[in-house]
């Protein structure tokens, strides 16, 4: 479908208006207009596209104004509209059935990395993530461990779908194998030789997930966001259970909630069977990670 720069141009300044009027950001007019015109953010800052004779959508002019008012009326975050979220340098697919990678999960994949390097690590090293989703944290360790196989667990075969997709159409099929189950009940195989557990499990407390803004909590999976009662019910599962199938000097590393830090810290501190704990804060400052290598 065709349209000129100039009727895209009028149709962004009237969903300018309603991103105004609606609460939402205006730059996820770009981030509609990138994926579904091939603009670029120049274009878009600047409005040059405006002088374009034709600009190719993969929709009509009349679908893109449906898709909007689906962002702005039923509050449908923007990127299960395109199916695209990116997330590190990566392009990947979403869907309903998997939470939208967020950004600050990106810094789970540098400390894993950093964590490596304190420790001679086994080239043929295991790694595995717990609650994958989409497959961002088994992408991103695949492309930042080289020599590491990967292991990517979820109980929803409908996200486990959407991860494998990704992983293929990202060309790291063949280094991430995929297992439908509880936690680590598929990977009793890797008992004792795990190098590295990193996971962003659900941790948001069961009367905390209603209250969560409209696009959370109407649009993305419960599965994914209901820690338990106190937030914590999954992240105590892998303090208990990760020390069967992390080697000596294995990681352990997981996001968690604001505010959640100390209880974590005291839970791995208590266990004995962890050594070095260490909070890590993220670009907002909040304390969001927690890590701690096995004994
Ligand atoms: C917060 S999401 C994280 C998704 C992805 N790793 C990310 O960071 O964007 C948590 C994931 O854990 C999965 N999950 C919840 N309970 C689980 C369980 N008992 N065993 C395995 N996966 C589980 C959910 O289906 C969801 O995909």
């Amino acid at each position: 479908m065709f349209v000129s720069g100039l009727e895209l141009w009028q149709w962004v300044n009237q969903a300018k208006a309603e991103a105004i009027a609606s609460d939402v950001p205006l730059a996820e007019i770009d981030w509609l207009l990138q994926e579904l015109a091939g603009l670029d953010r120049l274009a878009l800052r600047l409005e040059s596209f405006k002088d374009l004779p034709k600009i190719e959508l993969k929709l009509s002019l009349s679908e893109l104004a449906q898709l909007w008012q689906r962002r702005l009326q039923e509050r449908v975050p923007v990127q299960y509209l395109t199916g695209v979220a990116h997330w590190r340098h990566f392009s990947l697919k979403v869907t309903p059935a998997v939470l939208i990678p967020r950004p600050e999960t990106e810094l789970l994949i540098d400390l894993a990395v950093e964590a490596v390097k304190s420790y001679s690590v086994n080239p043929k090293s295991h790694w595995v993530d717990l609650g994958t989703g989409s497959g961002a944290i088994a992408i991103g360790l695949a492309c930042a461990l080289t020599n590491a196989r990967i292991y990517a667990v979820d109980c929803s075969s409908e996200a486990l779908a959407v991860a494998r997709l990704n992983a293929e159409n990202l060309g790291f099929g063949s280094r991430v194998n995929f297992y439908q189950g509880l936690w680590w009940e598929p990977l009793a195989f890797l008992k004792g030789q795990v190098s590295g557990m990193v996971s962003n499990p659900p941790y948001i407390p069961s009367s905390t997930v209603l209250t969560l803004q409209p696009e959370v909590v109407q649009h993305e999976p419960h599965l994914a966001l209901d820690g338990g009662f106190d937030g914590l019910e999954c992240i105590r599962h892998l303090v208990e259970t990760a020390p069967d199938y992390l080697e000596s000097g294995g990681v352990w590393l997981v996001e968690m909630m604001a505010g959640q830090a100390e209880a974590v810290a005291d839970m791995l501190q208590s266990h004995g069977s962890y050594r070095e704990v260490q909070i890590f804060s993220d670009l907002a400052g909040i304390d969001r990670f927690a890590l701690a290598y096995r004994q």
